[in-house]
């Protein structure tokens, strides 16, 4: 475990696609300074960068499918590392997307100090994925792949906030509300910890 990046906070944002956790994250940063890490966008750079692994990146996540175990905790490890210096804290989003991957981030990073789980129901998420579609230009964002990734998340990534909930980290809020009023409540979460 690296001493050097837990001695921050290190909030994990759960949530299904399109609940709302890029939204969340954006006015956290604002507002506390932490260093937001979004393992959809070191994901969607590396696919960009047109480097070999992510072409590989790019035919599973157009598939709606996980990427290896590996590959993200590394890339979220490197770049915890390269922002050390100027982090107040670090906000991992859409990680860990699997129990497996939880079991991972705790051995070869560490404990996070909550988790913030913004909640909508499936219908809400469908919704506002096919908006965001209109100018995302995410490959993801179309009704079929949204589709799989709803059901990869309710299978895959709820057990991770099961996992959680045992150490007493987990802090579910209702992303069902308007944006301020759920940060408002991701607010109250976050001032508890100090
Ligand atoms: N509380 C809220 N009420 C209404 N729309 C919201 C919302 N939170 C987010 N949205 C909108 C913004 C985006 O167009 C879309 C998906 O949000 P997002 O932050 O990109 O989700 P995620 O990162 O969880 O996939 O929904
Ligand atoms: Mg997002």
């Amino acid at each position: 475990v690296q001493d050097s990046l837990m001695n921050r906070n290190v909030l994990l944002m759960s949530g299904g696609p399109g609940s709302g956790k890029g939204t969340q994250c954006e006015k956290i940063v604002a507002k506390y300074g932490y260093t937001h890490l979004s393992s959809g966008d070191l994901l969607r750079a590396e696919v960009a960068s047109g480097s070999e692994r992510g072409k590989q990146l790019q035919a599973t996540m157009q598939k709606g499918e996980l990427v290896p175990l590996d590959t993200v905790l590394e890339m979220i490890k490197e770049a915890m590392i390269a922002k050390a210096d100027v982090s107040k804290g670090y906000l991992i989003d859409g990680y860990p997307r699997e129990v497996k991957q939880g079991e991972e981030f705790e051995k070869k990073i560490g404990a996070p100090a909550l988790l913030l789980y913004v909640d909508a129901k499936a219908e809400t998420m469908v919704k506002r994925l096919m908006k965001r579609g209109e100018t995302s230009g995410r490959a993801d964002d179309n009704e079929e792949t949204i589709k799989k990734r709803l059901d990869l998340y309710y299978k895959a990534t709820e057990p991770v906030i099961a996992y959680y909930e045992k150490s007493g980290i987990v802090r579910k809020i209702n992303s069902e509300l308007p944006v301020d009023e759920v940060f408002a409540i991701v607010e109250k979460a976050i001032d508890e910890l100090k």
